[in-house]
């Protein structure tokens, strides 16, 4: 399955920002027992490489991805941790175009039809809408999806309460989100109540 395939199939990312590396097995585990093996683990924290490293390591079918990717030297890292695919919260086409020179996937941030159509013309098809909620939501999700062939990861501001409407939108391949796994409940180690919010937005997802 290629990116796109596995993203709809998963229909939900957890965006992560992990600020103890000794945290990733536990939070990957969790993860994966509770049935959502995938994770966007943030560059926002310092820890974020070697979680990336130890999740790989430890759980080699899991689709991981590196998210708040700003420079080249994180797309470098991302790779050498061992990454399936990159994302920006905004639209960088050095970054972008740094990615396809080194085949890594890149999912890249946008939130209005001048970057999208930037995004097309770079030959992407499948966009993350970041900030999403405050971007419009799902107004402006259906008034691009009546104008652009592109596939959109709704991120920012989505929570329990409206994930099934976004994926309601044909145009919209998967959703993101903190609140999966907030840094706080990483931080206290509180693996149970995670793992009953991977249950909760699975059950949601298989409802859409
Ligand atoms: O770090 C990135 O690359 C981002 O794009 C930011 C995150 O995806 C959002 O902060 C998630 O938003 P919430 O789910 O509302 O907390």
């Amino acid at each position: 399955m290629d990116l796109e395939q596995q993203l709809a199939a998963f229909k939900v990312v957890p965006v992560i920002a992990i600020n103890r590396a000794e945290d990733a097995l536990p939070l990957a585990s969790t993860l994966v027992e509770n049935g959502l093996p995938c994770a966007e683990v943030t560059f926002r924290t310092d820890a974020a490489c070697e979680a990336i490293r130890r999740i790989r390591a430890a759980h080699p079918q899991m689709l991981i991805g590196a998210g708040t990717v700003l420079t080249r030297d994180q797309v470098d890292q991302a790779i050498e941790a061992g990454v399936d695919f990159v994302v920006s919260p905004g639209f960088n086409p050095e970054i972008v175009s740094y990615c396809q020179r080194r085949g890594m996937p890149m999912v890249p941030g946008v939130n209005n039809p001048s970057l999208v159509e930037q995004a097309m013309a770079m030959g992407l098809k499948t966009l993350k809408f970041f900030p999403a909620e405050v971007s419009g939501g799902l107004g402006m999700i259906k008034a691009m999806a009546a104008v652009y062939p592109v596939r959109l990861m709704p991120t920012g501001g989505i929570s329990p309460t409206n994930i099934k409407e976004y994926l309601a939108q044909p145009s919209v391949l998967c959703c993101g989100g903190t609140w999966i796994a907030p840094t706080k409940l990483i931080d206290e180690g509180n693996w149970e109540e995670i793992g009953r919010l991977v249950r909760e937005a699975v059950s949601l997802v298989q409802q859409a």
